[in-house]
């Protein structure tokens, strides 16, 4: 693999989910690449398969069908096990809903410690807090923040410890036009640092600042491929 490669790549990804005994098909034949240095969008109605494309492109489900590459590692015939090392040590995953990002237990600056142990230490966490507006909040638990910082501290800690790739779903959901501006800044920061940013949105704020946008309708790739 040479750093030109790119940091995800799938092809002919097919899933679906069993609801009352009948598949519901999500994505039909998805492929795509992701490249380093590069902020790119997943977007496309509700329901389109964003969220389930992410998932399986971020080793959290397997595909029924379709390979995903990370950084030149097929993972879908990995182990359980060894997916899952694969994931926590070059993926960072900020998930839609802020309650399942964080730990109630630990403070702000202890999640970034977790997430720069988690990879083997990198970057600068707390330039990073700063850059979210977040600078004053190292103490403070997920409780005693609004679901907007929550989320912008969740983006902090897929960040800390400098994940070649950084997946996050719908990351300005919960925020409003300030906050946005914020975590948009924060993803072009990444991306101009050599990170693979893949996020999925609806939001025109986030779209306007995409190199590549990747559009899904009813789990089919539309845009050009
Ligand atoms: N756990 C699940 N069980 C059954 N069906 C599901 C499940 N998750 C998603 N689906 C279905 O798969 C399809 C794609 O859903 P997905 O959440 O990936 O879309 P999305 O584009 O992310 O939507 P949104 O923008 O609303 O988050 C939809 O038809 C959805 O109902």
């Amino acid at each position: 693999m040479t750093p030109a490669d790119p940091a995800l790549r799938c092809g002919g990804v097919s899933h679906s989910y069993p609801v009352n005994g009948a598949p519901v098909r999500a994505l039909t034949g998805v492929s795509l690449t992701v490249p380093r240095g590069a902020v790119t969008v997943l977007a496309g109605p509700s329901g389109s398969g964003k969220s389930t494309l992410l998932r399986i492109l971020g080793c959290l489900d397997r595909p029924e069908e379709g390979s995903v590459e990370v950084e030149g590692v097929e993972t879908t015939t990995l182990s359980t096990r060894r997916r899952r090392a694969l994931r926590r040590a070059r993926i960072g995953y900020v998930f839609q809903d802020p309650a399942d990002n964080l730990l109630g237990y630990l403070t702000v600056a202890e999640h970034l410690a977790l997430g720069a142990r988690l990879r083997g230490a990198g970057g600068d966490p707390a330039a990073l807090l700063e850059a979210l507006g977040l600078g004053a909040r190292a103490g403070h638990r997920p409780a005693q923040l609004s679901g907007g910082e929550q989320q912008r501290v969740a983006l902090a800690f897929a960040a800390a410890g400098d994940p070649p790739v950084l997946l996050a779903d719908e990351p300005s959901a919960q925020l409003d036009r300030a906050a946005t501006g914020l975590v948009v800044g924060a993803l072009r920061e990444l991306a101009a640092r050599g990170h693979a940013v893949l996020v999925t949105t609806h939001d025109p704020e986030v779209l306007a600042v995409a190199d590549e946008v990747i559009e899904l309708v009813d789990g089919v790739r539309r845009d050009a491929a």
